[in-house]
């Protein structure tokens, strides 16, 4: 059954859907893998998401592979043909690429019954506000207790051919950062009978980056990004309300609550300063991705024999919800090279499509390895 991977990266590339709303993605998918031979086969849907679990001929141990299927709230800036056909909305970070290599990997093990057991994980939401979680808490996943697990990203940093992973930390700790501001609104001539939110807000921002550099020991990483701000209707009407959007980033799980405990402080001068009221939200948190060093030597391992180079990752402030699974069952994950002028995140990523065959390969390889 030989399949063309690049369709169906193409077919799911053309239907993103954001966390929890990945209705047509999930059809998608299921209907990919009813057309699979079913003898070894059981699925299982939970949310948007999957199980599928494949029976061992030995069944000695069950190993889990899982790949994250939501897409971004980006609008594409790509020339594909084959481009989002959900305005708005774009695979951005790979999982269109996760999701092919996944079902690659599953429809060999549907044909060529594995040793041990495995289950797929098709897990929503990884984007936001996080699938990992609620998934790992299911009675879904509790009846198949898996022994070990692993997952990929891919890197557009990195070239075709090549994986890279590392013991140890490999993502930093994350949690997303909502905060609305409210003031007193008025015309812009009268600035001293108002409470100018876009004042606040701004301030704010450019405090926020004090934290990094002059609150936190340099030796010890963290990240506050604001990646959006809306504030105000019309330039001659001074703002009564603006809210910022980021995210922070640390690499000990324990400076994620130093940076909020300042983020708090910043806000309660700034309520002060502007005779204002503000409100924090911390959205989705994701704990840090932390490799087993036992599994990234079998993943080496797998690769002998193979034409797949492996190079040590340095760690990244990226985060994934992965972390979670990490967190419960030892495993690791691993960046595939896929070598795109544009990174991840961005509305013209162009992932080299040859390196979902190497994905493939990868993942099969690591399921058939042995301790
Ligand atoms: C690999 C990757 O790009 N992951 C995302 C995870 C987002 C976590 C959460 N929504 C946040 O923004 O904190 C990343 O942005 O690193």
């Amino acid at each position: 059954m030989a399949q063309d991977w690049i369709k169906v990266r193409r077919d799911l590339h053309q239907i993103p859907e954001i966390g929890f709303q990945e209705f047509k993605t999930q059809a998608y998918l299921l209907d990919f893998i009813k057309s699979l031979p079913q003898e070894f086969l059981t699925i299982e849907s939970w949310r948007t998401g999957l199980f599928v679990f494949v029976e061992g001929r030995v069944g000695d141990e069950t190993v889990a592979y899982r790949t994250d299927i939501d897409g971004l709230p980006i609008t594409e800036e790509t020339s594909f043909d084959f481009h989002s056909q959900h305005d708005g909305y774009m695979h951005a970070c790979g999982h269109d690429f996760h999701m092919t290599i996944a079902l690659g990997a599953l429809e060999h093990f549907s044909i060529n019954q594995p040793e041990d057991h495995v289950l797929f994980i098709f897990q929503p939401a990884e984007e936001g506000p996080g699938g990992a979680q609620p998934m790992l808490a299911s009675e879904a996943i509790k009846q198949y207790q898996p022994d070990w697990i692993f997952a990929l990203h891919i890197d557009p940093k990195l070239s075709v051919g090549t994986v890279s992973s590392k013991p140890g930390l490999l993502f930093a700790n994350t949690s997303e950062l909502f905060i609305d501001f409210k003031g007193k609104g008025g015309h812009a001539a009268y600035p001293h009978e108002t409470k100018d939110m876009i004042m606040a807000a701004s301030t704010f921002n450019l405090q926020s980056q004090q934290l990094v550099s002059r609150m936190r020991d340099p030796l010890n990483p963290a990240v506050v990004t604001i990646g959006k701000m809306e504030a105000g209707t019309v330039q001659n009407i001074i703002a009564e309300n603006a809210r910022v959007e980021g995210t922070i980033r640390t690499i000990k799980p324990e400076t994620m609550d130093t940076v909020k405990s300042g983020i708090e402080r910043i806000l309660s001068g700034i309520e002060t300063r502007f005779d204002c009221t503000t409100s924090v939200d911390y959205g989705a948190n994701y704990y840090m991705v932390h490799n087993d060093e036992r599994f990234v030597e079998r993943f080496k391992r797998a690769l002998n024999g193979s034409s797949i180079q492996y190079k040590e990752a340095p760690e990244a402030m990226t985060g994934e919800d992965f972390g979670y699974f990490l967190k419960e069952i030892p495993g690791f994950m691993f960046w595939l090279g896929v070598d795109s002028p544009y990174g991840l995140h961005n509305s013209k990523l162009n992932p080299n499509e040859e390196a979902i065959e190497v994905g493939i390969e990868a993942v099969i390889r690591t399921i058939k390895s042995h301790s």
